[in-house]
């Protein structure tokens, strides 16, 4: 990775033009609700070109019952390039030298991840597990990539602990948004289907709540949690395992940080503690060492932290409203299997939302305007295919996984109190290009204050987002399709690029 100043000359020199400044507030504003759409399948009219990609069901097999591994070489491409190839190179945070039998995981454990397909240990579930593992239990602190697998590694840990014959909750997950708990309790039925009789709940927001959590593990957000454990719907005193996911976020974030401090106060001391996240900036690595005293560290350096599979470009706009004109024309353009597009606010998901219906596409919304169960619905569609552009904001930027992602676009820059949010960038980028797959980050930048924000990002992460001509849509439709094809077909970023591929993402 490039540490100096990595940003593209078109990129610096796009800087020099000025845009006035834009206002904006936070996605989580109090907006008014909308409306849910979430029919159809596909949000080009009449693609002209398309552009397969993978598509491997959630459990890491595909329609036809292939592996994961075996999907990744997709035929169509002469690929030469397998999931194991990537576990196998020490510079991948896939690579592992040991197997599951290694950690010495349990018969049922080890049979629920040979169903999954998970033939090995990614880097952080290798080293997370012996210490998480290891008796007395010891607080964690673990930090890797984007779609590395630390869902699995917390995930074992609980499984491994959990005594099935008491009917009592004995682990706690909590997570910053619904999806996410929804997606986390997914994770561990599907793991845990050999361990007869394990049964989870999952504490988010729901009209209907029992008077009493008798399951083995509890997967929720810190608000219903904290209500529920003050009701004493949710009995703590058998809790083994705390797990906070997206940490760095939840601590970081008022309201959540102090829900997730009320959780810690009233389970018992001894309670194994332990964060998640891909990115753990060092003003919240303070509140994490007092949340996880003691706690192992595993961490990552800043140039380690972007995704390689992940190659980055940015539209250069000539105005807010020439963005949602390229957006458009750019589904037009390619079939992508599944994407997400990010904005800022709410109203501007709404409105994207609202106009690409209008215009004849088929697209899903989902945020915080909307009701818990109107979001399941939309994510639901959107995890099972039928839906395949996902408009939102910041509330799926983190931790959602659908394998089936191959493009993410940064309609609005991330940005908090109105500098880049780099974090946020990583994680959203991050819904793609997961465990070893290829994926595709668009920009759309319109002023100057956004290509500031790209270009502190880009300098940050040392990488080097590439321009895509809004003059030039051939051009546009061949580079991003090269990019999927030529990554799927195994070669590396320096056979892509013809230099040495340390600046790309
Ligand atoms: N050992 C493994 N072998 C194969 N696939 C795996 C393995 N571990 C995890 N996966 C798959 O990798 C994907 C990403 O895993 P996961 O969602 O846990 O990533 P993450 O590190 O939590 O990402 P994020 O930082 O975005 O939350 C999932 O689809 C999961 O099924």
């Amino acid at each position: 990775m490039a540490s100096e100043s990595t940003t593209t000359p078109s990129l610096e020199s796009r800087i020099t033009r000025d845009s006035p400044a834009k206002d904006g507030t936070d996605a989580t504003s109090a907006e008014p609700k909308a409306s849910t759409s979430v029919e159809g399948t596909d949000t080009s009219s009449e693609p002209k070109a398309s552009t397969s990609v993978d598509v491997p069901a959630e459990d890491g097999t595909t329609d036809d019952g292939r592996s994961l591994g075996n999907r990744l070489e997709e035929p169509e491409y002469d690929v030469n390039v397998t999931l194991a190839d990537l576990q196998h190179d020490p510079n991948n945070p896939l690579f592992s030298i040991k197997s599951f039998e290694d950690l010495k995981l349990s018969q049922p454990i080890l049979e629920g991840l040979l169903r999954l397909n998970f033939q090995k240990p990614s880097k952080i579930q290798e080293r997370a597990l012996p210490l998480l593992l290891h008796n007395p239990p010891t607080n964690l602190i673990g930090q890797s990539q984007s779609g590395t697998g630390k869902t699995a590694a917390f995930v074992i840990n609980i499984l491994s602990r959990i005594d099935l014959s008491l009917q009592q909750p004995q682990a706690l997950v909590l997570a910053p948004s619904r999806e996410l708990a929804r997606q986390i309790v997914g994770v561990i039925e599907s793991m845990a289907v050999k361990m007869e009789g394990l049964k989870v709940f999952c504490a988010v927001p729901d009209p209907a709540r029992p008077s009493r959590v008798n399951q083995h593990i509890v997967v929720g957000t810190p608000g219903t949690v904290v209500d529920m454990i003050r009701r004493r719907i949710i009995n703590v005193s058998n809790m083994k395992v705390l797990v906070l996911d997206e940490a760095d976020n939840m601590l970081d974030q008022q309201g959540l940080g102090d829900q997730c401090k009320r959780v810690k106060l009233s389970i018992p001391s001894h309670v194994q503690v332990t964060l998640f996240s891909a990115t753990f900036p060092d003003e919240v690595l303070g509140f994490a060492d007092i949340f996880a005293p003691k706690a192992n560290k595993i961490t990552l350096k800043r140039d380690e932290l972007t995704v390689d599979g992940i190659k980055q470009f940015f539209f250069d706009c000539e105005s807010e409203e020439e963005k949602y004109d390229v957006l458009l024309k750019f589904y037009g353009l390619l079939t992508i299997s599944s994407s997400i597009v990010f904005c800022k606010r709410r109203d501007t998901a709404m409105e994207i939302e609202r106009r690409m219906v209008a215009d004849g596409h088929q697209v899903a919304h989902l945020s915080g305007a909307l009701e818990g169960s109107e979001r399941d619905v939309v994510i639901d569609r959107f995890r099972s295919g039928a839906a395949k552009v996902l408009i939102t904001t910041n509330v799926l930027a983190r931790g959602i996984d659908v394998s089936l992602v191959t493009m993410v676009v940064n309609y609005d820059i991330p940005e908090a109190n109105g500098k880049a949010d780099f974090e946020t960038y990583l994680h959203r980028i991050g819904r793609t290009g997961r465990f070893g797959r290829v994926g595709v980050a668009i920009n759309l930048v319109s002023d100057k204050r956004q290509w500031l924000m790209l270009r502190d990002i880009a300098e940050h992460f040392g990488i080097k987002p590439e321009p895509l001509k809004t003059d030039d849509w051939d051009n546009v439709e061949e580079t991003v399709k090269r990019v999927i094809k030529s990554r799927r077909a195994g070669k590396t970023t320096k056979q892509l690029q013809g230099g040495d591929g340390a600046d790309d993402a």
